[in-house]
């Protein structure tokens, strides 16, 4: 089901004590890889994929380059394109999803013809001129209809390789969509990233996957090197839990009780950080690695310094937990969190401030000092994060905070309003 089809809902939370543990959702990150990854391959079963909003518009739009994706209830499995895919029949509509976007657009740019994507009110705003600059460098035509770099975006093939500079500080997702499509060019593609790669972890993600698919590229993070004519097949893999989803349950557990966080192993998920900077502000932390189970217990907390160059989805849950800790938490390096659903550097300063929190947005940060929070109105924007955010803010607010779109928790985390309410949050929807 596509965002834009469900049904707007509030989710009213009042102070509550959690108590309890619950399963982290599969990743999404490593879903939308597998898939695509999957698709431009010959065969691949994946094993517990997320079954979300923005995963399933990545199946829908491979579905239309070509791809045969059977969704089981706990498996995809995938005949792919074999590194050419077919010209869609329609227009694909990667609804709210960067990443489902974003990594199809080289995908599409295999094929031997014009491939059009478009998606909801907040993706036709997200900024896509690097990508566009970096496929007609590479030899395809590709530009956005209104030329402003935003979709819809037209891409037409073929990609023909040779060397291209893109820019680090919008996406990574960028990099990550050339790494994975380039082994299917005519020959070889170097790409040299200029200044400061953000989101780093996540291209790491994307190079892992591709290793495990059988494909290579050589790096040292500022040049890439893809050698053409290589295969992938994702024979049998199984996709890991997501710690930027099970970061909103282990700050529940900081704020409010004990949450333990299973089906959280060693993984490249930048977003496991956000451990650390529970243990930093005080908050009880064990990670059992061989269980993969990740238990987090209420404490005072202090605020802290952050650098959210690698991991810009925590910003709403640190914002979060800042404004419920003692002291000042400085949140830096991260203008690339402007980019997202919603400007959420903005989002999550105007709704803190409702609740009462103490908060100065900066160009590229945040400064908060914590206090007390109160119940209040509050905006979700459609976005996930800012409403998942918010949920936990209100664990710990005096009174009741109403959430607008909480729907929108279904992009990456179907289930997330029934784990709050299975550990003892009270929660209305
Ligand atoms: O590639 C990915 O799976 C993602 C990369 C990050 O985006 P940017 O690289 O645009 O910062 C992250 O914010 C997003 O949620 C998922
Ligand atoms: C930014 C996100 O995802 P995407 O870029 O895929 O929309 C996110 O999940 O926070």
């Amino acid at each position: 089901m596509l965002p834009h089809t469900l049904n707007k809902m509030i989710a009213k939370v009042k102070k509550s004590e959690v108590w309890g543990s619950v399963e982290a959702p599969p990743s999404k990150s490593y879903t939308h890889r597998a898939i695509v990854i999957g698709s431009l391959g010959q065969y691949s079963r994946i094993e517990g994929p997320l079954l979300s909003a923005d995963t399933l518009a990545t199946v829908g739009a491979c579905r239309a380059m070509g791809a045969e994706i059977n969704v089981k209830d706990r498996e995809l499995e995938i005949a792919g394109v074999i590194g050419r895919p077919k010209v869609p029949d329609d227009v694909i509509n990667a609804a709210n999803s960067g990443t489902t976007l974003r990594l199809c657009m080289s995908m599409a740019s295999l094929a031997e013809g014009a491939t059009v994507f478009t998606g909801d009110a907040s993706l036709r705003k997200r900024p896509n001129g690097p990508l566009i600059q970096a496929l007609n460098d590479l030899g395809a035509i590709c530009y956005s209809t209104r030329f402003n770099g935003l979709a819809p975006i037209v891409v037409q093939g073929v990609l023909q390789g040779g060397e291209v500079t893109i820019g680090g500080g919008i996406s990574s997702q960028f990099i990550s969509s050339l790494l994975i499509s380039c082994p299917f060019a005519k020959r070889g593609t170097v790409i040299k990233v200029e200044g400061e790669l953000k989101s780093r972890p996540y291209v790491e993600v994307t190079l892992e996957m591709i290793e495990k698919a059988g494909g290579s590229v050589a790096t040292d993070f500022r040049e890439f090197h893809i050698e053409s004519d290589q295969e992938y097949s994702l024979k049998s893999y199984r996709v890991p839990g997501d710690f930027s989803s099970a970061s909103y349950m282990m700050a529940a557990g900081a704020l409010a009780g004990k949450v333990t966080v299973n089906n959280l192993f060693e993984s490249r998920q930048g977003d496991a950080a956000i451990m650390e900077h529970l243990l930093e502000m005080g908050a009880n932390v064990y990670w059992d690695r061989e269980k993969g189970s990740v238990t987090v217990e209420q404490a005072e907390l202090k605020g802290i310094d952050v650098d959210v160059g690698k991991t810009p989805d925590l910003v709403p849950t640190l914002a979060v937990l800042a404004a419920c800790a003692k002291g000042k938490t400085h949140i830096t390096n991260a203008a690339h969190v402007r980019y997202k659903e919603t400007d959420r550097l903005h989002a999550i300063t105007v709704e803190l401030k409702k609740m009462g929190a103490d908060i100065v947005e900066e160009p590229d940060g945040l400064v908060i000092t914590g206090g007390k929070l109160k119940g209040a109105s509050v905006e979700g924007y459609d976005d996930h994060r800012i409403v998942m955010a918010l949920a936990v803010a209100g664990l710990a607010a005096s009174g009741t905070i109403s959430i607008s779109t909480a729907e929108s928790v279904s992009i990456s985390y179907p289930g997330f309003f029934d784990d709050l309410k299975r550990i003892g949050a009270k929660v209305e929807l």
